[in-house]
């Protein structure tokens, strides 16, 4: 296996997720992170880290159907959500999870959140000017992982998306790398908080 590889993807990994804790997007154990290794493994965090606090060894090697390398390790219980991206395209280079407030809340809102009209909707993919309009679709939540990556590979099959939302629970977004899925992260939710004040102030107007 490629140390270094696994080195850097750490790192970075480690960054994005203290940086999404000191923004509140992934409170107490909640999110999970991974980042590709080759054609058929992951990176991927293991199972009830608090991501604020990652350290090289919450991390695991894992195939795409889930199974750590190490028999003894125990990945993300969602592991199987990332797998899916994975298999769906080999382009995809890190997937990342969070739980914050603006997109819990949106989520128990809508069927698909639509995002028109911002500047940082240039950082999705195929997107070069705020004259545009994409629409995160809400999965409902499932314990039963394996029949939510069924549902989320489905759909996204069909209609091409940048992110997905899981209704009470968080967002899936992802990119070829960390750098760019976090960046993309960043911008949704950056997005979602606009969408959720919007709705404030609309409520009470
Ligand atoms: C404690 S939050 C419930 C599980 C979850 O949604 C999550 O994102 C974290 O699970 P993991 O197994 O990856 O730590
Ligand atoms: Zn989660």
């Amino acid at each position: 296996m490629n140390t270094d590889l696994i080195a850097r993807h750490s790192r970075d990994l480690i960054a994005a997720g203290a940086l999404f804790h000191q923004r509140g997007w992934v409170p107490a154990t909640g999110g999970n992170f991974s980042a590709r290794l080759s054609s058929d493994r992951m990176l991927i965090t293991a199972s009830g880290w608090h991501k604020g606090e990652l350290a090289p060894d919450a991390f695991l090697v894992a195939d795409f159907d889930g199974k750590p390398d190490n028999p003894g390790g125990r990945a993300s219980y969602e592991t199987l959500l990332h797998c899916q991206l994975y298999r769906m395209d080999e382009r995809i280079g890190a997937a990342l999870h969070t739980h914050s407030v603006a997109n819990t809340v949106l989520s128990m809102r809508e069927s698909s959140i639509r995002l028109a009209g911002y500047e940082l909707l240039k950082l999705l993919p195929g997107i070069s000017t705020h004259e545009a309009a994409v629409e995160i679709p809400v999965f409902d939540n499932d314990q039963d992982i394996a029949r939510l990556a069924a549902r989320v590979d489905a759909h996204i099959k069909q209609h091409a998306s940048a992110a997905y939302l899981i209704r009470g629970h968080g967002l899936y977004a992802w990119g070829s790398s960390v750098a760019q899925a976090r960046h993309r992260v960043e911008a949704l939710e950056f997005m979602f908080e606009c969408e959720l004040k919007q709705r404030q102030l609309e409520s009470k107007s």
